[in-house]
């Protein structure tokens, strides 16, 4: 999906909604155990219960390989049934040296060579650019780069000071000379809110794909105050807040229902901002 049909949904939709599809077996309710594959059972539910009221789905490799071949069956489905008018992005946070960086770009993105072929996928740009590069021959794939991260271990070295600035601020210069806003986006966490003016200083085009509101505590009206750019500019992801707003059988629409809050939400800043 290039950016401008990215665009094109977020107006449409009215939404910037990314949901994170990161199933944890212990967590899905009880009764789609039977299923011949729970987690897909899962994912297809919550998918169906949600797909009008995001632009995004953002699976974690990290929930599905951790069950080994069944998981990455689980991953490859859910792959398959993503919408189509959705941005499918995989948080694999990978990065390591080119040659090794093209397999997991095979991986990720050749869909004749491993099954799935998804839009984007989050990069570590420890490494430098011979580990990023390879993901940006994927003729219209994204590259999401980890600038500066929601953890509280973001300190220990995105904060670290350069030059002109911090650690995560050289990263976002850097990678911007190895490609347009229209292939790289940066992480940065909504727990960071006071960073964002800065950020959209180094980086005033490029999408921002912002993890952390709902379970860890960030602030959606904060994030858009800042952070919100006259095309939006904003993927807000949220995973457990919604996949897990209920363990019962009602659990697709308590998934719904969160969605829908946080839709609203944003719809109300997309008319605020008047990128619709
Ligand atoms: O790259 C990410 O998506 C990511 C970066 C980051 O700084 N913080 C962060 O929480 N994430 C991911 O975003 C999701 C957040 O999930 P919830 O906290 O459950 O909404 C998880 O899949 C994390 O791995």
């Amino acid at each position: 999906m290039s950016r401008s049909q990215l665009i094109e949904q977020i107006k449409r939709k009215k939404t910037f909604l990314c949901i994170g599809l990161d199933p944890d077996v212990e967590k899905i309710p009880a009764f789609l155990r039977d299923h011949a594959d729970p987690v897909l059972e899962f994912n297809k539910r919550i998918i169906d219960a949600t797909k009008d009221l995001c632009v995004a789905y953002k699976p974690n490799s990290a929930f599905y390989e951790s069950r080994g071949i069944k998981g990455l069956q689980s991953l490859i489905s859910t792959y398959n049934y993503l919408p189509k008018d959705c941005l499918s992005i995989i948080d694999a946070k990978r990065g390591d040296i080119g040659n090794t960086s093209d397999q997991y770009a095979q991986a990720f993105f050749n869909e004749e060579a491993s099954g799935m072929g998804f839009d984007a996928i989050t990069v570590t740009p420890y490494m430098g650019n011979d580990s990023v590069t390879p993901y940006l021959k994927y003729e219209g794939k994204w590259v999401i780069i980890l600038a500066l991260t929601s953890s509280a271990g973001s300190k220990d070295f995105q904060y670290l000071p350069t030059e002109g600035g911090h650690l995560y601020e050289a990263v976002i210069q850097k990678a911007n000379t190895w490609a347009s806003a229209d292939r790289l986006m940066y992480v940065v966490g909504a727990t960071k809110r006071e960073e964002f003016t800065n950020i959209r200083k180094f980086a005033p085009d490029n999408f921002l794909l912002v993890p952390g509101v709902g379970a860890q505590g960030g602030s959606l009206e904060d994030v858009c105050k800042y952070g919100m750019t006259k095309d939006c500019g904003l993927l807000v992801n949220s995973s457990r807040g919604i996949i897990y707003a209920s363990n019962g059988e009602d659990f697709a629409e308590a998934a719904r229902a969160e969605a829908l809050k946080l839709q609203q939400q944003m719809q109300a800043e997309l008319e605020k901002a008047e990128v619709i």
